[in-house]
């Protein structure tokens, strides 16, 4: 199955490891095309490899469109993943929202409030284990 994880990189990085964590645990649903969001220094890599604004949302946009499900850990709002939640919606594709309630950002309406999309609320990755199994399970 290919999966497309979505978290915040110009947004704000201080959850990276956080979602290093949510990525090891969808690698056991199969294949996440969008890894790097879990990866420390992506943009200094994408730097290096010469890749501009538009390399990167269009490789993005390509990996989202092909992915059969979409999960979003969206406690660091970000502008990236807004987007990438808005198309997934349009393509219709399921989308499953994390978010810490602790955080020091309320959740967008525009993703609470959207029927198209699942939040679940957490503290540990430990407690998203069986969401995931159960999300995946349902769309396969
Ligand atoms: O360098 C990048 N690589 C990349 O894949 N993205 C995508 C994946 C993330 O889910 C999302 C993050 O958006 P933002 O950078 O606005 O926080 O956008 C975003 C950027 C930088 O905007």
């Amino acid at each position: 199955m290919d999966i497309f994880f979505s978290g915040s990189i110009r947004g704000g990085r201080d959850d990276v490891d956080l979602y290093g964590k949510l990525v090891d645990l969808l690698q056991q649903h199969g294949t996440v095309l969008s890894e790097h969001v879990g990866t420390e220094g992506i943009e200094a890599d994408q730097k290096e490899a010469g890749l501009s604004d538009g390399d990167i949302h269009d490789q993005d946009v390509a990996w989202l469109q092909q992915a059969e499900i979409v999960v979003a850990e969206v406690t660091t709002p970000s502008l990236g993943v807004g987007y990438e939640l808005g198309r997934a919606v349009a393509w219709e594709k399921p989308v499953l929202c994390l978010y810490r309630p602790d955080a020091e950002h309320e959740l967008s309406a525009m993703v609470r409030g959207n029927g198209a999309v699942e939040v679940t609320e957490y503290r540990t990755p430990a407690e998203v284990e069986s969401v995931l199994d159960e999300f995946v399970r349902r769309h396969r």
